[in-house]
């Protein structure tokens, strides 16, 4: 439920209203739907477009009440209400979902049409909101097929309610109508954008993050690590006779083991870590804040758990299973240095570990072994030129 505490409706009740000033009474009613077409085009966002148009209502009519109802998506419940003017009624039962089994607000739901009631004593459904209200229109807000909601207006004079009135009305569902199918329209592009943007960060045969992803992320811990002077590691897996493999057992067993060492590769990060697809079947893992000696330690144990996963591999020179070579590479990175200084590294390291006879790690730095700690921690001012 909305309504602002400095809404103006709340202290403007009703203006008179002269049931024999015919012209006066038009003039009003085609000042109103001006007003609410205006509210409806300008509207800043749906919540206060609906509340300009309920405010302009009871501003301008003889009407303690008018609000807006929304439906949930199947239109079983209301789940949300905008109003101005002297509603009494708690608003708690909307907030929770309120069926529309319940109420003269639920009969238009159900029904599908205006429903005019012209004394709310004589309505088995009605519900009081105001205790000075007589009688009530209540219009479906519907855009095409699709039931929005309702409009409700409460008034205190029953005579107020005549034909040229609730066509009003009518033209007020309408146009709340288009504003809300509109915003429901920029609502779902903005989720389809969202959905977009995620699809294309990611691999589509793993689900891990791709290439474009791991370059902003390797670029953007790059920049925050060299101004924290906090060391960023990675890793590069790439799988060993992958060629031979779909030889071998065919492509689609080559996807379902690259769909495995991601999973696996994903059992070594941590938050904040990241594992993505640099291309073919080679993987990554980027590790802010970790150091080249835990790199490795940590590349070894993905290693041996590749191996402990005993992906058959009957044509692999090297085991009869799956192997993976990682390339390992670490550094304090600098500003001036750009961050594929630590992919070059990394990528080195990697072929190294494949020229050693595969199934190992490498660290960089002229692929020394995994298990020699404490090399050099910064890169050179210059970046290497990347092998590939
Ligand atoms: N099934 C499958 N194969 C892929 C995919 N991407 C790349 N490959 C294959 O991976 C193989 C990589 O082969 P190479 O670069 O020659 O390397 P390798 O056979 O793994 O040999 P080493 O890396 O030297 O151990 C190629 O045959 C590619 O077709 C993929 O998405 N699915």
């Amino acid at each position: 439920m909305s309504n602002e505490a400095d809404n103006p409706a709340t202290e403007a009740p009703g203006l008179p209203w002269d049931v024999q000033d015919a012209p006066a009474r038009r003039a009003t009613l085609t000042r109103i739907l001006v007003r609410i077409a205006r509210e409806a085009l300008q509207g800043d966002d749906l919540e206060s477009l609906l509340q300009g148009i309920c405010n302009c209502l009871v501003v301008e009519l003889p009407v303690p009440i008018a609000s807006i109802i929304l439906l949930d998506e199947p239109a079983t419940h209301f789940v949300r209400e905008v109003w101005a003017g002297e509603l009494m009624l708690d608003p708690q039962p909307i907030a929770t979902g309120w069926p529309v089994t319940r109420g003269a607000s639920g009969r238009c739901a159900r029904l599908g049409t205006p429903q005019l009631i012209l004394d709310v004593d004589d309505d088995p459904d009605y519900i009081a909101g105001h205790p000075e209200v007589r009688s009530e229109y209540l219009v479906p807000i519907r855009h095409r097929q699709r039931l929005h909601g309702v409009l409700n207006i409460e008034c205190t004079r029953p005579e107020f309610l005549d034909a040229e009135a609730c066509a009003v009305f009518d033209a007020v569902a309408d146009v709340v109508a288009g504003a809300i199918h509109f915003a429901r329209i920029a609502d779902e592009l903005t989720e389809a954008n969202h959905k977009l943007e995620r699809l294309s960060m990611s691999d589509g045969l793993t689900g891990i993050a791709n290439r474009r992803r791991f370059d902003r992320q390797l670029e953007a811990d790059w920049a925050r690590l060299a101004r924290e002077r906090r060391p960023l590691a990675l890793l590069i897996v790439d799988a060993d006779a992958f060629k031979p493999l779909n030889d071998a057992l065919g492509h689609l067993r080559g996807d379902e083991c690259l769909r495995e060492l991601a999973h696996l590769c994903g059992r070594f990060a941590g938050d904040g870590d990241l594992v993505a697809r640099f291309g073919g079947e080679e993987l990554v893992l980027l590790l802010p804040g970790c150091e080249l000696a835990r790199a490795c330690a940590i590349a070894e144990s993905l290693r041996l758990a590749v191996a402990d996963a005993a992906m058959p591999h009957p044509a692999s020179p090297v085991a009869p299973h799956v192997t993976v070579s990682i390339g390992v590479s670490a550094c304090v990175p600098q500003a001036n240095v750009p961050p594929e200084w630590l992919v070059a590294t990394a990528d080195r390291a990697m072929y190294a570990a494949k020229q050693g006879g595969r199934n190992q790690v490498r660290a960089a730095d002229e692929g020394v072994a995994a298990s020699a700690a404490g090399l050099s921690q910064e890169p050179p001012r210059e970046a290497a030129a990347p092998r590939r």
